[in-house]
């Protein structure tokens, strides 16, 4: 066969087969991205269905910028998000809510991860949504919107498969007292309080605080706090069961670094078992006991022979 026939069908080989290949990447981005949104809509609450209209709402709060939420994922499967927007008290700027969104997808697709801890920058938790970006969007529909843009943020941060902490110093008042009860725990420092003011806002919960709340501390004592905007320091959060510790130091380095280490008594071991551990609880939370018990059984699936199950059964611990 001449060269250039050689060379011609060499190169139509190699086309078709580069053709093939992209086809084939191309196949694969679109599974996963498309596994990512069922996935994310599926630990959301509200879509289109509900007149919920993310895309409005995105590009409205993205209006309103200032501060960031900054997110850092260590080897160790601890990830640290920080509130950064001191100036305000770590008040939510609208483009800090869409950020919020994306750091909690980060969070979804982390599968190493074992671990959250959230903390304010400047040593203050958050003083809620920015009161500027309120009184702009002060009409039903962006106030629909925003909440339900929230509720679906922090349903999903709720559902992480990671244990998380809410370090609460200085201050968690409104949408900050809100987040802190989508995670699973809340630390507070000495001097620091967690105070519901919608109340004196002529507003109730929106970002599915109150109801987290009265799964926390019981209806009566969310009666309470809500109905009487009330301060909540550590003692009483302790007592009521809305803080595990309160912590020694106020210092925020410090105050930091007692988190993690409390935080590290439960997120010690492989992060397959830590992520299943966590699953199981999330939902014995929230279904019903008999899709809870299924689900259960599915988890169980997932470690039952897997690495850590197998070396377990080689070491053969005694659990004293
Ligand atoms: C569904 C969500 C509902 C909500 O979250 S509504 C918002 C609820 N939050 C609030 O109403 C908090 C209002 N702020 C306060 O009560 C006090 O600022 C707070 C947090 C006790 C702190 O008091 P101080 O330590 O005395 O500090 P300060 O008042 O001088 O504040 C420092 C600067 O931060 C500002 N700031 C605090 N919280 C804010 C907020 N949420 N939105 C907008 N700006 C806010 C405050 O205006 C002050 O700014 P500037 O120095 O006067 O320019």
């Amino acid at each position: 066969m001449p060269f250039e026939e050689i060379f011609t069908e060499l190169h139509e080989q190699f086309q078709q087969e580069r053709q093939e290949m992209a086809l084939a990447l191309w196949k694969n981005f679109l599974q996963i991205t498309m596994k990512r949104i069922l996935q994310q809509r599926r630990l959301s609450l509200y879509n289109g269905a509900h007149g919920y209209e993310e895309e409005v709402i995105k590009k409205k709060l993205q209006q309103f910028s200032g501060g960031s939420i900054n997110l850092s994922k260590e080897d160790n499967g601890m990830a640290i998000l920080t509130l950064n927007n001191p100036k305000l008290m770590n008040a939510f700027s609208g483009t800090m809510m869409v950020e919020l969104q994306e750091r909690v997808t980060e969070l979804e697709n982390w599968k190493d991860g074992k671990g959250l801890i959230i903390h304010g920058a400047g040593n203050t938790f958050c003083s809620g949504s920015d009161l500027n970006v309120v009184k702009e969007i002060s009409n039903s529909q962006d106030g629909m919107n925003m909440c339900m843009f929230m509720q679906n943020t922090l349903t999903r941060l709720m559902r992480l498969p990671l244990i998380s902490v809410a370090l609460v110093q200085g201050k968690a008042f409104g949408g900050g007292a809100e987040l802190t009860t989508a995670c699973d725990f809340r630390l507070m420092t000495p001097g620091s309080e967690i105070r519901f003011v919608h109340k004196h806002m002529g507003l109730v919960p929106g970002w599915g605080g109150g109801a987290r709340l009265v799964r926390i501390v019981g209806s009566g004592a969310a009666l309470q706090l809500l109905g009487a905007a009330a301060r909540v320091e550590p003692e009483r959060a302790r007592s009521l069961g809305l803080s595990e510790a309160t912590l020694l130091s106020s210092e925020e380095t410090r105050a930091l670094a007692e988190a993690r280490a409390w935080l590290s008594q439960y997120t010690e071991g492989p992060a397959a078992v830590i992520r299943a551990v966590k699953k199981v609880v999330a939902a014995g939370r929230e279904l019903p006991l008999e899709a809870a018990l299924r689900t259960e059984k599915d988890i169980f699936g997932t470690v039952w022979g897997g690495p850590a199950n197998l070396q377990a059964l080689v070491r053969r611990p005694k659990h004293k």
